[in-house]
Protein backbone atom coordinates (compact mmCIF):
# COMPACT_ATOMS: atom_id res chain seq x y z
CA UNK A 1 0.00 0.00 0.00
CA UNK A 2 1.04 3.29 -0.49
CA UNK A 3 0.66 6.23 0.87
CA UNK A 4 -1.26 9.48 0.68
CA UNK A 5 1.66 12.06 0.10
CA UNK A 6 -0.42 15.25 1.38
CA UNK A 7 0.52 19.26 2.02
CA UNK A 8 -1.40 21.20 4.68
CA UNK A 9 -4.44 22.18 3.07
CA UNK A 10 -4.10 25.90 3.99
CA UNK A 11 -1.00 25.79 1.38
CA UNK A 12 -2.04 26.30 -2.25
CA UNK A 13 -2.00 23.10 -4.71
CA UNK A 14 -0.34 23.49 -7.67
CA UNK A 15 -0.03 20.17 -8.72
CA UNK A 16 -2.29 17.20 -7.88
CA UNK A 17 -2.13 13.73 -8.91
CA UNK A 18 -4.04 11.06 -7.93
CA UNK A 19 -4.17 6.90 -8.39
CA UNK A 20 -1.99 7.35 -11.25
CA UNK A 21 -1.27 3.49 -12.62
CA UNK A 22 1.38 3.68 -15.16
CA UNK A 23 2.41 0.17 -17.60
CA UNK A 24 4.89 -0.48 -19.80
CA UNK A 25 2.69 -2.85 -21.92
CA UNK A 26 0.97 -5.68 -19.40
CA UNK A 27 3.91 -4.50 -17.03
CA UNK A 28 2.61 -1.99 -14.68
CA UNK A 29 5.44 0.00 -12.82
CA UNK A 30 3.41 2.79 -10.91
CA UNK A 31 0.64 1.21 -8.52
CA UNK A 32 -1.56 4.42 -8.08
CA UNK A 33 0.84 7.32 -7.32
CA UNK A 34 -1.11 10.05 -4.90
CA UNK A 35 1.23 13.52 -4.52
CA UNK A 36 0.55 16.84 -4.23
CA UNK A 37 2.70 20.09 -4.51
CA UNK A 38 1.81 23.21 -3.38
CA UNK A 39 2.69 26.78 -4.95
CA UNK A 40 6.45 27.69 -4.45
CA UNK A 41 7.46 24.57 -2.89
CA UNK A 42 10.56 22.15 -3.96
CA UNK A 43 9.61 18.09 -3.73
CA UNK A 44 12.50 16.12 -4.11
CA UNK A 45 11.46 12.04 -4.94
CA UNK A 46 13.90 9.38 -4.17
CA UNK A 47 14.67 5.95 -4.48
CA UNK A 48 16.71 3.62 -5.99
CA UNK A 49 17.38 2.50 -9.79
CA UNK A 50 14.53 1.16 -11.14
CA UNK A 51 11.63 2.04 -8.33
CA UNK A 52 9.97 4.25 -10.75
CA UNK A 53 11.17 7.90 -10.60
CA UNK A 54 12.02 8.18 -14.40
CA UNK A 55 8.52 6.61 -15.36
CA UNK A 56 6.73 9.42 -12.78
CA UNK A 57 8.43 11.99 -14.74
CA UNK A 58 8.18 10.86 -17.98
CA UNK A 59 3.93 10.33 -17.47
CA UNK A 60 3.76 14.07 -15.97
CA UNK A 61 5.21 15.45 -19.03
CA UNK A 62 3.28 13.27 -21.18
CA UNK A 63 6.06 11.33 -22.56
CA UNK A 64 4.32 8.12 -21.82
CA UNK A 65 0.69 7.05 -21.36
CA UNK A 66 -0.89 6.45 -17.88
CA UNK A 67 -2.89 3.57 -17.37
CA UNK A 68 -5.60 5.44 -15.30
CA UNK A 69 -5.14 8.34 -13.02
CA UNK A 70 -5.41 11.87 -13.05
CA UNK A 71 -2.53 14.43 -12.69
CA UNK A 72 -4.27 18.08 -12.11
CA UNK A 73 -1.79 21.39 -12.75
CA UNK A 74 -4.10 24.37 -10.72
CA UNK A 75 -6.77 22.15 -11.32
CA UNK A 76 -6.54 21.82 -14.96
CA UNK A 77 -6.46 18.02 -15.98
CA UNK A 78 -3.52 17.23 -17.87
CA UNK A 79 -3.61 13.96 -18.73
CA UNK A 80 -5.27 13.58 -21.87
CA UNK A 81 -2.94 16.51 -23.20
CA UNK A 82 0.29 15.95 -25.26
CA UNK A 83 2.98 16.83 -23.76
CA UNK A 84 3.68 20.32 -25.92
CA UNK A 85 0.01 21.31 -24.53
CA UNK A 86 1.10 20.59 -20.97
CA UNK A 87 4.18 22.65 -21.44
CA UNK A 88 1.97 25.19 -22.57
CA UNK A 89 -0.06 24.67 -19.74
CA UNK A 90 2.89 25.62 -17.28
CA UNK A 91 5.03 22.31 -16.78
CA UNK A 92 8.68 21.79 -18.06
CA UNK A 93 10.38 19.32 -18.06
CA UNK A 94 14.20 18.34 -17.60
CA UNK A 95 15.17 14.66 -18.73
CA UNK A 96 18.05 12.66 -17.22
CA UNK A 97 20.78 12.89 -19.09
CA UNK A 98 19.54 16.28 -20.23
CA UNK A 99 19.28 15.78 -23.76
CA UNK A 100 20.44 19.49 -24.61
CA UNK A 101 20.57 19.60 -28.67
CA UNK A 102 24.19 19.08 -29.49
CA UNK A 103 24.70 20.66 -32.52
CA UNK A 104 23.14 23.87 -31.81
CA UNK A 105 24.73 26.76 -30.14
CA UNK A 106 23.72 27.27 -26.49
CA UNK A 107 21.51 30.56 -27.50
CA UNK A 108 19.40 28.27 -29.77
CA UNK A 109 19.31 25.60 -27.50
CA UNK A 110 17.68 28.08 -25.43
CA UNK A 111 15.29 29.60 -27.78
CA UNK A 112 13.70 26.47 -28.24
CA UNK A 113 11.91 27.18 -25.28
CA UNK A 114 10.77 30.62 -26.00
CA UNK A 115 8.25 29.31 -28.59
CA UNK A 116 6.02 27.63 -26.40
CA UNK A 117 5.41 31.51 -25.33
CA UNK A 118 5.93 33.37 -28.91
CA UNK A 119 8.85 35.36 -27.36
CA UNK A 120 11.79 35.56 -29.47
CA UNK A 121 14.46 37.13 -27.09
CA UNK A 122 16.20 35.83 -24.39
CA UNK A 123 15.18 37.29 -20.65
CA UNK A 124 17.93 38.08 -19.26
CA UNK A 125 17.43 36.72 -15.62
CA UNK A 126 18.19 33.61 -17.03
CA UNK A 127 22.18 35.13 -17.68
CA UNK A 128 21.75 36.49 -14.42
CA UNK A 129 20.84 33.12 -13.09
CA UNK A 130 23.56 31.44 -15.61
CA UNK A 131 26.20 33.79 -17.00
CA UNK A 132 28.48 31.33 -17.88
CA UNK A 133 25.77 30.97 -21.18
CA UNK A 134 25.75 34.16 -22.10
CA UNK A 135 29.35 33.54 -22.10
CA UNK A 136 29.29 30.22 -24.31
CA UNK A 137 26.22 31.54 -26.39
CA UNK A 138 27.88 30.53 -29.44
CA UNK A 139 29.38 27.40 -28.88
CA UNK A 140 27.60 24.10 -29.31
CA UNK A 141 25.76 22.33 -26.83
CA UNK A 142 27.13 19.83 -27.15
CA UNK A 143 31.17 20.72 -26.30
CA UNK A 144 30.07 21.99 -22.80
CA UNK A 145 30.60 20.69 -19.60
CA UNK A 146 28.22 18.65 -17.73
CA UNK A 147 27.60 21.12 -15.14
CA UNK A 148 26.96 23.44 -18.14
CA UNK A 149 24.82 21.18 -20.08
CA UNK A 150 22.22 20.81 -16.80
CA UNK A 151 22.59 24.80 -16.34
CA UNK A 152 21.62 25.21 -20.33
CA UNK A 153 19.05 22.38 -19.67
CA UNK A 154 17.16 24.50 -16.75
CA UNK A 155 17.53 27.63 -18.72
CA UNK A 156 15.63 26.14 -21.95
CA UNK A 157 12.94 24.61 -19.42
CA UNK A 158 13.01 28.08 -17.53
CA UNK A 159 12.37 29.88 -20.83
CA UNK A 160 8.85 28.08 -21.20
CA UNK A 161 7.86 30.25 -18.16
CA UNK A 162 6.98 27.33 -15.93
CA UNK A 163 4.57 26.77 -13.03
CA UNK A 164 6.21 23.31 -12.19
CA UNK A 165 9.62 22.47 -13.48
CA UNK A 166 10.04 18.72 -13.07
CA UNK A 167 13.96 17.55 -13.05
CA UNK A 168 14.93 13.81 -13.52
CA UNK A 169 18.07 13.38 -11.32
CA UNK A 170 19.72 16.72 -12.23
CA UNK A 171 22.93 15.30 -10.11
CA UNK A 172 24.02 12.63 -12.32
CA UNK A 173 26.94 12.40 -13.72
CA UNK A 174 27.92 16.40 -12.22
CA UNK A 175 30.82 16.84 -9.96
CA UNK A 176 29.99 17.62 -6.20
CA UNK A 177 30.96 21.15 -6.05
CA UNK A 178 28.78 21.71 -9.08
CA UNK A 179 26.06 19.80 -7.08
CA UNK A 180 25.99 22.30 -3.90
CA UNK A 181 25.95 25.58 -6.40
CA UNK A 182 23.15 23.46 -7.93
CA UNK A 183 21.13 23.18 -4.80
CA UNK A 184 21.34 26.92 -4.82
CA UNK A 185 20.68 27.83 -7.78
CA UNK A 186 17.01 26.00 -7.82
CA UNK A 187 16.59 27.53 -4.60
CA UNK A 188 17.12 30.68 -5.94
CA UNK A 189 15.03 29.91 -8.68
CA UNK A 190 12.11 29.02 -6.32
CA UNK A 191 12.57 32.05 -4.36
CA UNK A 192 12.44 34.55 -7.33
CA UNK A 193 9.82 33.21 -9.36
CA UNK A 194 7.60 31.32 -6.57
CA UNK A 195 7.60 28.18 -8.97
CA UNK A 196 7.30 24.48 -7.95
CA UNK A 197 9.47 22.32 -8.91
CA UNK A 198 9.96 18.30 -8.04
CA UNK A 199 13.32 16.84 -8.48
CA UNK A 200 13.99 12.89 -8.68
CA UNK A 201 16.87 12.33 -7.05
CA UNK A 202 19.41 9.78 -5.39
CA UNK A 203 22.02 11.74 -3.79
CA UNK A 204 20.84 12.37 -0.27
CA UNK A 205 23.04 15.41 0.40
CA UNK A 206 21.51 17.17 -2.86
CA UNK A 207 18.13 15.90 -1.98
CA UNK A 208 18.63 17.70 1.76
CA UNK A 209 20.18 21.04 0.46
CA UNK A 210 17.16 21.77 -1.79
CA UNK A 211 14.14 19.97 -0.54
CA UNK A 212 11.27 21.36 0.88
CA UNK A 213 9.63 18.00 1.56
CA UNK A 214 11.26 15.01 0.42
CA UNK A 215 9.26 11.88 -0.81
CA UNK A 216 10.22 8.16 -1.30
CA UNK A 217 9.28 5.84 -4.08
CA UNK A 218 9.60 1.97 -4.15
CA UNK A 219 8.33 -0.51 -6.07
CA UNK A 220 6.11 1.77 -7.87
CA UNK A 221 4.44 2.85 -4.40
CA UNK A 222 5.04 5.89 -2.32
CA UNK A 223 6.15 4.45 0.80
CA UNK A 224 7.59 7.43 2.92
CA UNK A 225 7.16 11.11 3.13
CA UNK A 226 8.97 13.98 4.82
CA UNK A 227 9.16 17.36 5.45
CA UNK A 228 12.80 18.27 5.13
CA UNK A 229 12.51 19.84 8.69
CA UNK A 230 11.97 16.75 10.08
CA UNK A 231 13.89 14.20 7.51
CA UNK A 232 15.45 11.29 9.73
CA UNK A 233 19.07 10.56 7.53
CA UNK A 234 19.10 6.88 8.95
CA UNK A 235 15.60 6.00 7.47
CA UNK A 236 16.34 7.20 3.89
CA UNK A 237 19.61 6.49 3.91
CA UNK A 238 18.25 2.81 4.60
CA UNK A 239 15.05 3.11 1.92
CA UNK A 240 18.38 4.24 -0.43
CA UNK A 241 21.05 1.49 -0.06
CA UNK A 242 20.39 -1.92 -1.77
N1 LIG B 1 10.95 1.00 -21.65
C1 LIG B 1 10.66 0.15 -20.66
N2 LIG B 1 10.06 -1.03 -20.90
C2 LIG B 1 9.75 -1.87 -19.90
N3 LIG B 1 10.03 -1.65 -18.61
C3 LIG B 1 10.65 -0.51 -18.30
C4 LIG B 1 11.00 0.46 -19.30
N4 LIG B 1 11.61 1.50 -18.69
C5 LIG B 1 11.62 1.21 -17.36
N5 LIG B 1 11.05 0.01 -17.13
C6 LIG B 1 10.87 -0.63 -15.83
O1 LIG B 1 10.08 0.22 -15.02
C7 LIG B 1 10.56 0.23 -13.68
C8 LIG B 1 10.80 1.66 -13.25
O2 LIG B 1 11.86 2.22 -14.01
P1 LIG B 1 12.30 3.76 -13.92
O3 LIG B 1 13.25 4.02 -15.03
O4 LIG B 1 11.11 4.61 -13.82
O5 LIG B 1 13.07 3.78 -12.53
P2 LIG B 1 13.95 4.91 -11.89
O6 LIG B 1 13.56 4.93 -10.46
O7 LIG B 1 13.85 6.17 -12.64
O8 LIG B 1 15.40 4.33 -12.02
P3 LIG B 1 16.73 5.03 -12.58
O9 LIG B 1 17.26 5.77 -11.41
O10 LIG B 1 17.56 3.86 -12.95
O11 LIG B 1 16.36 5.90 -13.73
C9 LIG B 1 11.78 -0.67 -13.67
O12 LIG B 1 11.40 -1.92 -13.19
C10 LIG B 1 12.19 -0.75 -15.11
O13 LIG B 1 12.81 -1.97 -15.38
Amino acid sequence: MGIESGITPAMDTLLDVNDLHVAYGASEVLHGINLRIAQGEILVLMGRNGMGKSTLMKSLIGNMGIRSGTIRLEGTELAALAAYDRVKAGLAYVPQGRMVFPAMTVKENIETGLFVRGKSSIPDKLYTLFPVLKEMGTRRGGNLSGGQQQQLAIARALATEPKLLLLDEPTEGIQPSIIREMARTLRRIRDESGLGIMVSEQVLSFALDVADRIIVIEGGHIVHETTRADADIDQLTRFLSV
